[in-house]
């Protein structure tokens, strides 16, 4: 489904796991910062709007959407945190700038989410005009950081639910809960 048929800022709170605990890293692109500063918004007001308290929000700033790589990764690195949301917008040149940075941060953001434990959320528009930013930074077809946020709160879940269910050796369920049986744990002796 293109994002014109979808409105990127619906939710139903009702499916949201409970977020109250989580804390959240956003790295911000100050290219194009009009847009960017449209998606954190939506980003923000989605996790307070699912009572993720602000003081649990931390948000550094980098120059562009390549340098959202780096910055992801030391706050990963650095911040208790349990997702982080990169925020970016690239826009078409007159050059193929814009397959490389789009490319790299796509590759380079993957790569967190493969080496590391904690969930990185992409939230990089990648558009052919400045039209298209606006209608997906709460313009005609929603906000993108809202979306974002949404996922980090699920991604976030999953992480608690899956090491919850490899301390107590039981499945996760596709809910993302576990089924912990009435079998003690095994605590192996050394
Ligand atoms: N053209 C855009 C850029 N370009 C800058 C790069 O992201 C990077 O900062 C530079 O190559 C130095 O490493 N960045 C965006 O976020 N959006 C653009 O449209
Ligand atoms: C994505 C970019 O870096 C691009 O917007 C820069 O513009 P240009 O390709 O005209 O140099």
């Amino acid at each position: 489904m293109a994002t014109e048929n979808k409105n990127l800022s619906e939710y139903d709170k009702n499916t949201i796991p409970n977020a109250k605990d989580f804390r959240f890293g956003i790295v911000v692109s100050e290219w194009n910062d009009t847009i960017t500063e449209g998606l954190y918004n939506g980003a923000f007001e989605a996790l307070t709007d699912c009572d993720v308290p602000a003081q649990q929000i931390i948000r550094w700033n980098v120059p562009g959407s390549f340098e959202l790589i780096y910055g992801a990764k030391k706050m990963l690195q650095t911040q208790n945190v349990d997702a982080v949301i990169v925020i970016g917008c690239v826009i078409q040149g007159e050059t193929k700038h814009f397959d490389f940075v789009c490319e790299g941060v796509t590759q380079g953001i993957k790569d967190l989410n493969v080496q590391t434990d904690i969930p990185v959320i992409f939230c990089v528009l990648t558009d052919n005009n400045m039209q298209q930013s606006i209608d997906r930074s709460g313009g005609a077809h929603g906000n993108k950081g809202t979306e974002a946020a949404i996922a980090a709160i699920k991604m976030a879940y999953i992480r608690q639910q899956a090491s919850i269910s490899h301390v107590f050796n039981q499945p996760l369920l596709t809910s993302g809960a576990i089924q912990i049986e009435e079998t003690p744990i095994k605590i192996e002796k050394e």
